[in-house]
């Protein structure tokens, strides 16, 4: 097949993630076109595509019908009829949608918005899901390792700079991500390594490293003097992992496989740690603007699995903390049960602990990817 063009294959992804965004709101509209008829796999899809063009893309009528219909084969004449019908009746459609409970107009699962209903009120959803439907920026932080990367990026215009070295852009600049001198990532991101605020020569676990985004930060504010053990349950995690770390010259970290839920002795030993990073796996529910799968793949039942396993992996790495050392656990969703709620639990089983901040990003306040990380201390 031949490659597309740049602006053919940007449409093309616009076309993918704008009607993955929109499934629900998308079928709403197939649905009262075709009179809720059963419609083939491939039908409903030509449907949902050809209504986002029409209605979200604002792609001129007659080439979202023409091009829907010419993709169409058999079922041609059905899409045919009804997207010429929806260009008909595109202002009474647009008017019902708006009807519609938060679920289809911004085309979220509904277990989802009755628990946001329940934990934040109907507000802070609607605004929620809101920031949800729209592409997220592209960011980079700027590497403080690299010597020349502060004058470097200083001379790329296509960057705007945001302070604390973050970087906003159209299009993620290849060439500075490929020699190192910044690393894709969301501003979010930096919260949990900075409020664990690790200092040069001292020792330090981020035991859920994967693919490295806040271990190179931790050895940036380490000045890159002392020991960071990166680990990770994941041995493919691993190697991408590693070529971070290279490529963003992070020179104290050594890199091993670890699953803090197995009985395996750890790769360092019997040391214990004066700082430990926890950026436990989650529901990702704070990333969902970038994440499109996460509201599609997303169970109910999988909040309370998931808050037991960060639990359990809390507790596991507890051992491993000097006293008087700090743990930040950090995650990426803004669900309560996998934030507060573990805090609250390791708290209640281990009196040695403390809370001594805690933060929690909402992406429509914070204008950033959603995010959680509390700050435990162990008495000495
Ligand atoms: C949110 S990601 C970490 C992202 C990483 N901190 C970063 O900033 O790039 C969570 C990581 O935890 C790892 N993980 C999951 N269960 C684990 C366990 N039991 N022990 C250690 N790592 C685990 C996953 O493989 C995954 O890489």
């Amino acid at each position: 097949m031949a490659a597309l063009s740049p602006p053919n294959a940007a449409f093309l992804h616009d076309i993918v993630l704008t009607t993955l965004r929109n499934v629900t709101l998308l079928d709403f509209w197939a649905d009262h076109l075709t009179g809720g008829k059963h419609l083939d796999h491939r039908t409903r899809w030509l449907l949902r595509i050809g209504l986002c063009q029409l209605f979200l893309l604002g792609v001129p009528s007659h080439a979202a019908v023409n091009e829907t219909v010419a993709a169409a084969g058999r079922s041609g004449a059905l899409v045919n009829a009804v997207l010429r019908r929806a260009g008909r009746e595109e202002a009474a459609l647009r008017s019902m949608s708006e009807e519609q409970p938060l679920s289809v107009r911004y085309s979220h699962p509904e277990f989802l918005v009755r628990r946001w209903i329940k934990i934040m009120g109907k507000a802070k959803t609607e605004a929620l899901c809101q920031w949800n439907q729209e592409p997220p920026s592209t960011y980079v932080r700027l590497n403080g390792l690299h010597e020349e990367a502060s004058t470097r990026l200083a001379q790329m215009p296509e960057l705007e700079d945001l302070g604390d070295g973050f970087y906003r852009c159209e299009a993620a600049p290849r060439e500075a991500l490929k020699q190192g001198l910044c690393y894709a990532q969301d501003p979010s991101t930096a919260h949990a390594p900075r409020m664990l605020a690790p200092k040069p020569g001292e020792m330090v676990l981020d035991a859920c490293a994967a693919p490295g985004g806040k271990t190179t930060l931790l050895a940036e504010l380490m000045c890159n003097e002392g020991r960071i053990y990166a680990c990770d349950a994941s041995s493919v995690r691993l190697a991408r992992l590693r070529d971070n770390l290279t490529r963003l010259k992070v020179r104290i970290a050594q890199v091993n496989a670890f699953d803090l839920l197995s009985d395996a002795t750890p790769p360092f030993g019997d040391l214990q740690f004066d700082r430990i990073l926890l950026d436990v796996p989650c529901s990702n529910s704070g990333v969902m603007r970038r994440r499109i799968d996460v509201r599609w793949r997303l169970q109910e039942a999988e909040f309370a699995s998931l808050a037991e396993t960060q639990k359990s992996i809390v507790e596991s790495a507890l051992r491993f903390l000097k006293p008087g050392g700090s743990l930040v656990y950090s995650t990426c969703s803004i669900d309560p049960e996998e934030n507060q709620g573990v805090v609250k639990a390791v708290l209640a089983s281990h009196p040695e602990m403390e809370m001594l901040e805690s933060r929690l990003v909402f992406p429509p306040k914070d204008e950033t990817d959603g995010a959680f990380a509390a700050r435990l201390v162990k008495h000495a």
